[in-house]
């Protein structure tokens, strides 16, 4: 497909052949198990490149930017159908990949999906992200948390900051217009040990798609008092 070609081109993927080939795999997969269950309003394959695929690897330049780490650990929090999680991992194969999501379909869905695609260090977590938090295993483990399309970022904040290590960075996506967000979300960083160091905004290639990521670093351990439970989070947000 020429517009997935110059996508994965635009990006500067490494091994590009494999990593085209599996994106075609992963796609055919999720449109195809979309027709049984809702994963995905987008059903244009061309749409899916810019929407999903492209949309995700946006991402990779801030990740290789931040990596100190040859084998990053990574959670990708509500993935859903597994996006930008599933994405990231073939394009950056050494990364050791949690995809974590509540519902137990979709975990289900993204479990197969890994099989099918035969990546190796990748786990799928079906557990709400705020629970995993106060989990030893997984609380202050991650290089790196992203989440797209999953909640307002102070309520995010509060899922995503307490699985960072110190120094790890929450890469959120948003829409383009952000502020109003980031301004809501600046008690919850700040409580919860972190710190908004950049913003960036751009234009999807090959289309008029504008979009935000934020970044936040983890500059300080989160207080145990965090997270709280969901009830807490969700009706009263730092
Ligand atoms: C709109 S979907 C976005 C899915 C995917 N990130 C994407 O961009 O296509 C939001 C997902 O977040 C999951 N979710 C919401 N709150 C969550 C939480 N606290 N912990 C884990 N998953 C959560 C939902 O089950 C759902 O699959």
């Amino acid at each position: 497909m020429d517009l997935l070609d110059r996508v994965v081109e635009y990006y500067g993927i490494k091994n590009p052949l494999v990593v085209k080939q599996l994106f075609i795999k992963f796609m055919n997969f999720v449109l195809e198990k979309n027709k049984l269950f809702n994963l995905t309003a987008i059903e244009d394959e061309e749409e899916f490149v810019l929407k999903h695929i492209a949309d995700s690897l946006s991402l990779i330049k801030f990740v290789e930017e931040e990596c100190s780490n040859q084998n990053p650990v990574a959670i990708d929090i509500g993935s859903g159908f597994g996006a930008p999680g599933i994405f990231i991992k073939i394009a950056m194969p050494n990364m050791n990949m949690f995809l974590n999501d509540s519902n137990k379909k979709k975990c289900n869905f993204m479990t197969e999906a890994v099989k099918m695609l035969g990546i190796s260090s990748v786990n799928v977590v079906c557990e709400r992200a705020e629970v995993l938090g106060k989990k030893e295993e997984f609380r202050e483990r991650f290089d790196f948390v992203f989440a797209r399309a999953v909640d307002s970022l102070n309520v995010l904040c509060e899922y995503a900051l307490p699985l960072l290590k110190t120094g790890g960075v929450f890469l959120a996506q948003k829409g383009y217009e952000c502020e109003d967000e980031i301004n809501s979300a600046s008690n919850a960083v700040e409580l919860l040990g972190g710190k908004i160091y950049r913003v960036e905004k751009f234009v999807l290639p090959f289309s008029d798609e504008k979009r935000s990521i934020v970044m936040i670093k983890k500059i300080r351990q989160t207080p145990s008092n965090f997270p709280r439970n969901t009830k807490q989070i969700i009706k009263k947000p730092l």
